[in-house]
Parts: C-alpha cells; sequence; structure tokens
C-alpha cells in the first residue's frame, strides 16, 4: 500500500492536459461486447478501473490489447458467462455488464457492484428498465440474474434521472426488438458519448442529452473506433487546485461547456477564468468571497466535484453552504478535512464551511473524490507535510495525478505505508 506526501504552499502553475473521462471509458468498454468485431477506444484514461474493466473482458474471452491510451477491444470470441464474483466487486460501473451482457446474450449473472461506497447506492432503476424490456430478474445471494426470452422495445419513465440506469437500459435496448423510449433520462455528457459509440456501431439512438432518449432496436452491432471525450471531473478538480493554491494554470484538453458549472461558481468566488476553445486557464486571487454551491444531475454543480470544492471553500472569506442534491450524505472528507483544521459541520444534506487556514495532518481517503478534496488542502498547507492514506480510491478516477502536480510545481511524492 502506498500513500501520498504532500508538502503544500507552492502555488500550481504551468499547464496540464486532461485524459479520457472516466464515466466514459467504464461504460464504453462494456458497451464493445454489443458488437460482433473489433472495437478502438483513443483517448482512454490510465485507471485502476479501467483496468479492472479490461480483466473483466478478458475473463469473458475478449482479446483486449491496452497500450497507451489505446485499447483494442475484439469481442468476437465472447461467451456468456456468470461473474457472481472476483473484479466486478471491485467497481461501482460494473453494473454495466448487465446491459451489455443481455443485450448480446439475453442473459446474464453479475455480482452486486463494489467502487465507492459513500452511501447507499440502489440500482432499483437499472432493474425496473430490464423488466420493462422482458427480462426477468432476481437477486440470488448478491448476484444480480437477468434472463429474457427475447427484449422487446418499450417506454420507460426513470425515477430518478440516473446515469447508470440512462446508460445500461441504452445497451440493453440497442439489441432489443423495436423502440425504446427513456422519459427523464439523465443527460449527462459521458451519456452522449456511450450514444456516439453505439451509433458508430450501428445503433440507432436519438436524442442523448436530453430527457428523452430513442433507441430503435437492431439485431446486430459492428466494430468501430472512437474517441473518449475528456474528464470534465478531473479538469474540475485542476481548476479547484489551482485556484486553492493561489497559481495559474492552463487546463488543456477540455470541453468548456462541460465546466459551466463549476466555472460560474468559481467566478463568483473571485477566481479569474478564460475560456479557449479547448482549454481553460485558471488564476487565483488573494482573497475569495464565501459562496452557496447545490451540487445537481447535469448541467448543475456535479456532485464529483462537491468534496474538492468544500477544500476550495475552506480558502474563502465567511460562511459557505454546500448542498449535495444528488447524493444526501457523501460527506467523508469532512471529518478528515476538519482534523487538518477546517471549521465545517455537517447539516442534514449540507456542508457548513467557515474559511481558514488548514494545518498539515495524517489522513484518510473513504473514496475517490474524498481523496482529491484531502490532496487539494493539503496543496494549501504551508507548512509540514499532509499525509494521505487510500491511494488506491484516487487511482480509481486520477490519471497520472502526482506526476501532473509535480509538472505544475507541487512537492507531491508516494510513499509506501
Ligand atoms: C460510473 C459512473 O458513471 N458514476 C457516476 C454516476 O453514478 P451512478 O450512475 O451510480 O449515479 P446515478 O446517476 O445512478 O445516481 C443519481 C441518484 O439516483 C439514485 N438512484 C440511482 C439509480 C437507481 O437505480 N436508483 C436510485 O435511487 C442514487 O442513489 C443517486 O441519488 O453518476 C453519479 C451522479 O452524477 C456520479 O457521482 C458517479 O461518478
Ligand atoms: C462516485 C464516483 O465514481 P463511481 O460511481 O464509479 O463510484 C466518482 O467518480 O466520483
Amino acid at each position: 500500500m502506498e500513500k501520498l506526501m504532500i508538502s503544500g504552499g507552492r502555488p500550481l502553475q504551468g499547464m496540464v492536459s486532461i485524459s479520457g473521462a472516466k464515466n466514459s471509458a467504464i461504460a464504453l468498454i462494456p458497451a464493445a461486447i454489443l458488437a460482433e468485431s473489433e472495437v478502438i477506444l483513443d483517448n482512454l484514461p490510465l485507471l485502476s478501473d479501467v483496468a479492472v474493466y479490461a480483466e473483466i473482458l478478458e475473463e469473458l474471452g475478449a482479446e483486449v490489447a491496452w497500450e497507451g491510451s489505446q485499447m483494442r477491444i475484439d469481442p468476437s470470441s465472447i461467451k456468456s458467462i456468470p461473474m457472481p464474483n472476483g473484479p466486478v466487486k471491485k467497481l461501482r460501473a460494473s453494473y454495466y455488464m448487465m446491459g451489455a451482457m443481455l443485450g448480446r446474450f439475453k442473459e446474464a449473472v453479475v455480482g452486486l457492484p463494489g467502487g465507492c461506497n459513500f452511501e447507499p447506492r440502489p440500482i432499483d432503476q437499472h432493474i425496473k428498465g430490464f423488466e420493462a424490456l422482458g427480462a426477468t430478474v432476481t437477486n440470488e445471494h448478491g448476484s444480480i440474474h437477468l434472463h429474457a426470452k427475447e427484449l422487446r422495445g418499450t417506454k420507460i419513465y426513470l425515477d430518478v434521472s440516473s446515469v447508470g440506469a440512462t446508460i445500461n437500459i441504452m445497451l440493453a435496448a440497442a439489441r432489443a426488438k423495436g423502440a425504446t423510449i427513456i422519459e427523464n433520462a439523465a443527460k449527462e455528457p459521458e451519456i452522449i458519448d456511450v450514444a456516439t459509440l453505439l451509433n458508430s456501431m450501428g445503433a440507432i439512438i436519438k436524442g442523448a442529452g436530453t430527457e428523452t432518449i430513442r433507441i430503435e432496436g437492431v439485431s446486430e452491432l459492428h466494430g468501430c473506433r472512437h474517441s473518449i471525450i475528456p474528464d470534465r471531473i478531473q479538469a474540475g478538480t485542476y481548476m479547484i487546485a489551482a485556484a486553492a493554491t493561489r497559481g495559474d494554470v492552463l487546463i488543456d484538453n477540455v470541453i468548456p461547456k462541460h465546466l459551466e458549472a463549476i466555472t460560474a461558481k468559481m467566478q463568483e468566488m473571485g477566481v479569474l477564468i478564460e475560456e479557449f476553445d479547448e482549454s481553460i486557464r485558471v488564476k487565483g486571487t488573494p482573497s475569495y468571497e464565501h459562496v452557496d454551491v447545490k451540487a445537481l444531475i447535469y448541467p448543475g454543480f456535479a456532485t464529483d466535484l462537491q468534496s474538492p470544492m468544500t477544500s476550495l471553500l475552506t480558502q474563502a472569506r465567511g460562511v459557505s453552504v454546500l448542498s449535495d442534491f444528488v447524493y444526501s450524505n457523501r460527506f467523508k472528507h469532512v471529518p478528515e478535512l476538519v482534523r487538518m483544521g477546517a471549521k465545517i459541520r455537517v447539516e442534514g444534506r449540507s456542508a457548513i464551511i467557515e474559511g481558514g487556514r488548514l494545518n498539515a495532518a495524517k489522513v484518510k481517503a473513504a473514496d475517490l473524490r474524498a481523496g482529491a478534496a484531502l490532496v487539494i488542502a493539503g496543496l494549501t498547507v504551508e507548512e509540514g507535510v499532509t499525509e494521505v492514506t487510500g491511494v488506491e480510491y484516487i487511482d480509481r478516477g486520477y490519471d497520472h495525478l502526482v506526476s501532473n502536480l509535480r509538472m505544475l510545481g507541487a512537492d507531491v511524492w508516494r510513499q509506501s505505508e
């Protein structure tokens, strides 16, 4: 096991290039199961979640060649094998195995997902969707068993606009008979990315990115080549880190439109931000105003940036209120930030943050974005070394974090625990 060591107090300066999006990559890899020939994914991030997904596909019999930021997946010899345990337990997005296997084989056995469990994360809307398409779904000893004689298109209204359920239903419906309409669909950019890949594979999907998605089922899908969209959450994290250290950073390979909510909130605090076609420059200022933030579904402020934003708000004057309307209890970073001297209390689904200096401490990342929050907090500390354990969570979602931060002038290194 390793830990991250951070000797903070240096403004981040220079340029960082953002990798492809985790939440796209880990949906696009299982989507390749639906094809009959090779799928090539470019701009793939180097993340532990991606490695686990490659392992899952290999276990099923796919040929996977991963070199740098490209993955070639030949799914032609994939077999329908039950996956109750093993790598599916290591990540959240293994739930996409249900939609992809159901679409291709009309059956699947998949262990309940792992990943970041900052609070109970139900999958009832995924199951409701599969059942509406004609599948029988049972939970047997912690594994979901799915089976259908045939999948038939239908209209599905999601009770909550879930990213995972929207993508999972698209995967299964892409090879169903007839048309499926998802109402109250999630609108996150990663959903458009998955629809783009599926359409390049021969699917007929319209409306991705809006609340109504229509999927015309087809009997066969073929291979294709696809470049993954930039990771808006990694980009937002570097934007926050640049501001928190009062630095000046050009964040390259981003889609500024995907970052509008975080950009607007940071500008409201007094951070200077310039937008270019594919990059964003973030320049810190000596003093920030407190703001209130509401994490919402896209295009609102991303819940995945809520924890990193908490660290930035410790650097603002006065009292900020940060509420999460996607996850009511995503606050595992708070006690650790308090250990570093932050004045934060949680009330219901809100964190009340009073600005002030942080101190170096030994802290533990309990999930991916809590880890990012602690790294940002450590970067602001002027004396001493902050130690962050739980690095395995951070490796789920940040490509080359240490080398990127070092390139920006931070004094950060990994060390054995
Ligand atoms: C792999 C992946 O893409 N992960 C992202 C995805 O997670 P994930 O797809 O799991 O999150 P959802 O969009 O499904 O969850 C949104 C809300 O809906 C609720 N819900 C969800 C499904 C369901 O069947 N029933 C239900 O009640 C959840 O508890 C949560 O309150 O979107 C989240 C919200 O943007 C992000 O934080 C995660 O980074
Ligand atoms: C919660 C996250 O991921 P996952 O859904 O994969 O656990 C995240 O990326 O912040």
